[in-house]
């Protein structure tokens, strides 16, 4: 098979889908790897690591995407690379299709089987390509949101540690999976009071026996959250129901009540956002303010730490990459169930529940068309 690796374009996107290990994997496996020039550099590898193990540096991202059979990418393309799509093209990245219509269309109309790492499932039916994505994120935001906490950035000034003689910062953190918990980590360990939100009233129980009873655990409704924002100097986002568009489970009136100068980062951006107020952010432009509210709702947050998270990425991407690659497509979605999740477009059908139903789109059954 031809494997292409494109160089992200997505704004300050700085990860790759295939490091030098996985391209050395498979040119031994006999596959052609085709990687576009400094497709890995701001994740610090650099054209001559794949060079070195045989991979193919080619110039122009038309000539990855016109020659692969398959593209493995980090990001959703954005509009610029969609005219690249085409009928037999193969393509494995993170999608989000949830709230992005124009996306979903394009690839519908190309006929392109979209693979998505959020959809994929494990046995142990968890999500293992974007569970490393959401502990970087779920780190992140705690260290980001410090920073927003500053008053050079629009914050209130407040140290989440506080030191002896001052109170702590208060973090609320709405969704206790692999973000939450990450986050709650962060937040810990740099002093702070954490209160976590979850509405699995079991995941709450475990993380009260993870952190020994260290955070406050709260049953997610309406009028906790409301309490809870209030309260919050710092306040993130990390709820998922997997596929879907995020619910708007923190409303405009809660954020309207909470502290002049608080922060918010809404990590669950890149599924539309579970808090009202937040708006899809980039990089370059990663922060506005409503209601005296600060809010970061950048939708690739890993990028920031790129060489981490290609790494951490690719882990746990490259043997569903291999796996592909060497079976073929259809054989290797058809002998893993988990695997065959992530497929959310398949020969101009939307095959993922969730995103038909916010989409409004027929959805056909995966297994219906595979075989
Ligand atoms: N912005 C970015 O750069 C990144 C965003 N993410 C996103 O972060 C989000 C969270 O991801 P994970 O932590 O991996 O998901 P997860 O599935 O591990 O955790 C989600 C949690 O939300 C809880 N939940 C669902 N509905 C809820 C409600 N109404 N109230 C309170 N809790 C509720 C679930 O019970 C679960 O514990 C996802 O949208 C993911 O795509 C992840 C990585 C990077
Ligand atoms: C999961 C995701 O949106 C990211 O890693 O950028």
């Amino acid at each position: 098979m031809i494997i292409g690796v494109p160089k992200e374009v997505k704004d300050h996107e700085s990860r790759v889908g295939i490091t030098p290990a996985g391209a050395k994997a498979l040119v031994e496996a006999g596959h052609k790897v085709l990687i576009e020039q400094n497709a890995g550099a701001l994740s610090s590898f650099p054209d001559d690591e794949y060079q070195a193990v045989g991979a193919e540096i080619v110039g122009a991202a038309a000539n990855v995407w016109g020659n692969a059979d398959m593209v493995v990418k980090v990001k959703e393309p954005v509009e610029q690379e969609y005219w690249h799509f085409r009928e037999g093209l193969t393509l494995f990245t993170y999608l989000h299709l949830a709230p992005l219509k124009d996306l979903t269309e394009k690839l519908l109309s190309k006929k392109v089987l979209g693979i998505a790492y959020e959809t994929v499932k494990d046995r142990a039916n968890t999500l293992p390509l974007l569970t490393p994505m959401s502990e970087v994120a779920g780190r992140l935001s705690v260290q980001v949101g410090a920073t927003y906490l500053q008053k050079e950035h629009g914050g209130r000034g407040l140290l989440l540690g506080g030191v002896p003689g001052t109170l702590h910062g208060n973090v609320t953190i709405i969704g206790g999976g692999i973000v939450g918990t990450n986050a709650a980590k962060m937040a810990l360990g740099l002093g702070a009071s954490v209160t976590i939100v979850d509405l699995s009233l079991n995941r709450l129980r475990e993380i009260d026996d993870i952190f020994n009873g260290r955070m406050k655990t709260l049953a997610s409704n309406s009028y906790n959250i409301e309490k809870a924002a209030a309260e919050a100097d710092l306040l993130i986002g990390g709820v998922l129901i997997p596929g879907a568009a995020a619910p708007k489970i923190v409303t405009a009136a809660m954020v309207s009540k909470m502290k002049k100068g608080a922060v918010i980062v809404d990590v669950a951006i890149d599924q539309g956002g579970c808090i009202e107020t937040a708006r899809p952010t980039t990089h370059s432009d990663p922060s506005y303010t409503v209601d005296g509210v600060v809010h970061y709702c950048v939708t690739n947050m890993p990028a920031a730490v790129p060489n981490t998270s290609t790494l951490a990425l690719t882990n746990a991407t490259f043997p569903y990459v291999l796996k592909l690659a060497n079976q073929g497509a259809i054989a290797a979605l058809n002998s893993d169930a988990g695997f065959a999740e992530g497929v959310n477009t398949y020969n101009g059908k939307l095959t993922y529940k969730a995103v038909a139903d916010a989409q409004g789109v027929e959805y056909t059954p995966v297994a219906s068309l595979l075989g």
